[in-house]
């Protein structure tokens, strides 16, 4: 049933190795050498440490930064799981483009270079917009009722994420952000956290883009059902079938993008709720991609937490954001680049004449 995607994604993975453990250590023993008290600067350090395991060269500043934003549209959104009407996903697309959305607006105070995709909305968009036009199909298909997607279809939105991730290499961007936007997507996002981490669908669920109780409550049995529907077989389901049965086009791209980002050794920033399912899902596929990885943020829906715990993975920021869109990883690259910073730029104990601890 998923031999297209499979041989899709058989090529991606071939060639990723997780980050360089050496290095890793070599370069914490050398944060321990700068003036500061052992570990001081926290979760600064683990992240210059995981640059350097990343990087084969630790970078130079300033990094070449992109964020990614993969727009598309969801069938389950016939089932009023969302506070707002799709009509909006094609409408941010625009808001994107012409520079008022926030990722437009962060990404412009953070030297950001913005690229909007086109992989699956419900519109005809002009060509001379700057849009990256990927379109698989007009947005996937009532995962109530029938999988989300044809495999033929998951293989191409797969493949959209990796052709644009070769790209970025080509590009020589050393840090990338994913972002998101799709009304309906976040429950594809809770879908696919049950589906991944066995837990049920009241705790991956949440309210989205802001649903009242009764609405929420509904949602939660609309994923109770959708789970009911398409995994009633014990044992857990394959990535590529989630994915096919209750993902959206612009998730499976970023799993498409992860997977090849990594294979390229770039850090990846991940935004919130289903930009990180996106990404749990390239780690289920392959797990050495798990290093690669850096959340941006914590989102408050409350399975972002789940898939947090599920990948290992510490947030960047909390700011009681759930937005999407790549808003949080964009505004997590600063904070990066300042541990990259603090890394090649600080003094050590013997340059700067300073004494060591005496214990
Ligand atoms: O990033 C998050 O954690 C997040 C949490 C809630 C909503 N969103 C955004 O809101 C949209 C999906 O929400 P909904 O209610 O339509 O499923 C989609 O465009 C996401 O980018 C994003
Ligand atoms: C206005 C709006 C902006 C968004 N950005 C990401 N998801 C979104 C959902 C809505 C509704």
């Amino acid at each position: 049933m998923t031999a297209i995607s499979e041989q899709a994604v058989a090529k991606f993975v071939e060639g990723i190795r997780a980050p360089e453990e050496a290095r890793r250590t070599h370069a914490r023993s050398y944060l321990d050498t700068l003036t500061k008290p052992l570990g001081s600067l926290g979760r600064l350090e683990d992240l210059a440490a995981q640059i350097a395991a990343i990087r084969p060269e630790f970078p130079t500043l300033p990094l070449s930064k992109a964020v990614y934003v993969f727009a598309a549209d969801h069938g389950v959104t016939a089932e009023g799981v969302s506070a707002y009407p799709s009509a909006v996903t094609q409408q941010m697309v625009f808001n994107f483009l012409n520079g008022g959305a926030a990722v437009s607006v962060l990404s412009r105070a953070h030297d950001v270079e913005l690229h909007v995709v086109d992989v699956g909305v419900d519109a005809d968009f002009a060509d001379d917009t700057g849009l990256l036009h990927r379109k698989v199909c007009r947005g996937t298909r009532n995962m109530l009722h029938v999988r989300a997607m044809t495999d033929e279809q998951l293989a191409r939105a797969l493949e959209v994420g990796a052709e644009l991730a070769e790209d970025a290499a080509v590009a020589g961007h050393t840090l990338l952000a994913v972002g998101e936007m799709g009304i309906g997507n976040t429950t594809s996002a809770s879908a696919i956290t049950s589906a991944l981490t066995g837990s049920p669908a009241a705790l991956a669920t949440g309210r989205g883009t802001g649903l009242d109780a009764e609405a929420h409550r509904r949602k939660i049995a609309m994923v109770g059902a959708i789970l009911q529907k398409h995994f009633l077989v014990k044992g857990s389901p394959s990535p590529l079938r989630i994915l096919s049965c209750v993902g959206g086009l612009e998730i499976a791209a970023i799993t498409g993008m992860v997977l090849v980002a990594a294979r390229h050794r770039i850090a990846i920033v991940i935004d919130g709720f289903i930009s990180t399912a996106a990404a749990a899902l390239a780690v289920a596929l392959c797990p050495d991609v798990r290093g690669y990885l850096i959340a941006g943020h914590r989102s408050e829906e409350p399975g972002h937490q789940l898939l947090l715990d599920y990948l290992g993975l510490t947030p960047v920021l909390t700011l009681e954001m759930r937005l999407g869109e790549g808003s949080g990883a964009v505004l997590a690259m600063p904070i990066i680049e300042s541990a990259i910073a603090l890394y090649s730029q600080m003094a050590t104990f013997a340059s700067a004449g300073v004494n060591e601890a005496s214990a």
